[in-house]
């Protein structure tokens, strides 16, 4: 079962240069939370504060009732413990082949036996597609499977907190809808607190629970994917339609003059670029059937119905709407038996494809 992370007032600088201030948002235990906004918003330094790689100079970050800014390094590594990080490269050993690299922490971390090792080492490499490959070294696969690997490493020690640095940078549309698919059922499986950080577009509107946006060294907002998803706040619907009329630059920052440039082009006839006028809320990805019931559906439904009131109208008509479907889907799907699994879980047929293919690329150069 995942944890809850409590973020309050966080400020985060280098010398003279502020990251980002005042941040605070609680990942609500077990659910699916994505950080967004443009490149060199702090994104990846957020992640890093919460695992306590970079020390935030003011706020605090309680885990697990544990504000990891003012504990102990002994209490700090205890926390670390509860973490699972995937890193945008993967973070592995190019020395070792990948059966090595996943089995790294278990080797590292436990006193488990090597038949011990094998069989949780085996069991992340079928989750993430990767068996028949252990032999492997990461400079001998293409990039997805090397995310995939550093995702099954990842997970080795049954992280409560599992924190995803872009985890579609480098991967075409497709494999990145196979990664999110991932993700969502390792949700499923280990019902663990997941931060995912992304500029991901399709990532952002179909994986997580929650959703939070920086911007400008601000959390512009963080909630329900319903908020976000229906705002009207200029910097969020520019960049949930990636079009360059708003107030994203291709600099961080924007002024006036640029901005009233960009319209008279666009009102001459120019193409702004992205999808035109992406509105509203495509349906969230589910867990593979076979795959056990994602207890955050539940328990974020009973959140969401706690704070309806506090968030914007057009959110709360989302979420009405949404929340009648899901408690009908669950009725047509589980029927009155919700722990029944009805079709055995891992398909990586895709995956495997999507192997075949990755090596036809790796090949190729
Ligand atoms: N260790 C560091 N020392 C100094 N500055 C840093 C350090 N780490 C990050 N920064 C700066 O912090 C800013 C935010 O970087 P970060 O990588 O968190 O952005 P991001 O939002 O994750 O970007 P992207 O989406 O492009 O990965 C950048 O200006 C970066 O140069």
């Amino acid at each position: 079962m995942g944890v809850e992370v409590a973020v309050e007032g966080l400020t985060k600088s280098f010398g003279s240069q502020n990251i980002w201030q005042d941040v605070s948002l609680t990942l609500p235990r077990g659910e699916v939370s994505a950080l967004l906004g443009p490149s060199g918003t702090g994104k990846s330094v957020f992640l890093k504060s919460l695992i306590g790689l970079l020390r935030p100079e003011r706020g605090s970050i309680v885990i697990d009732g544990t504000d990891i800014l003012q504990c102990s390094s002994k209490e700090l590594y205890e926390i670390r413990k509860l973490f699972g990080v995937l890193f945008q490269d993967g973070a592995l050993f190019g020395s070792m082949n990948l059966y090595d690299n996943v089995a790294f922490p278990l080797r590292e971390h436990t006193k488990k036996s090597e038949s011990e090792i094998r069989k949780i080492v085996m069991e992340k490499l079928d989750l993430t597609g990767l068996v028949g490959a252990e032999e492997k070294l990461p400079g001998e696969i293409s990039g997805g499977m090397r995310k995939r690997a550093g995702l099954a490493r990842a997970l080795v020690l049954d992280p409560q907190i599992i924190l995803v640095d872009e985890p579609d940078s480098g991967l075409d549309p497709v494999r990145t809808t196979y990664i999110s698919q991932t993700l969502i059922d390792i949700n499923a499986e280990i019902d663990a607190t997941i931060l995912i950080v992304s500029h991901n577009i399709n990532l952002a509107r179909t994986v997580p629970d929650n959703i939070g946006m920086l911007f400008r060294r601000q959390l512009v907002m963080f909630g329900p994917r319903e908020v976000l998803l229906t705002s009207e706040e200029p910097v969020v619907k520019q960049f949930l339609n990636g079009t360059m009329i708003g107030p994203i630059g291709m600099s961080e920052e924007k002024d006036e003059a640029q901005m009233a440039y960009e319209q008279a082009l666009v009102d001459a006839g120019h193409h702004a670029g992205g999808v035109d006028d992406v509105e509203g809320i495509v349906p969230q990805m589910k867990a593979t059937p076979g795959m056990p019931v994602r207890q955050a559906v539940a328990r974020r439904q009973e959140r969401v119905r706690h704070i309806m009131h506090t968030l914007p109208p057009q959110a709360q008509s989302a979420i009405s709407e949404i929340l009648a479907e899901e408690s009908n889907d669950s009725q047509d799907f589980y029927g009155s038996d919700q722990d029944t699994q009805v079709i055995p879980a891992y398909g990586t047929a895709g995956f495997e494809q999507a192997d075949a293919y990755e090596h036809i690329t790796d090949e190729r150069g």
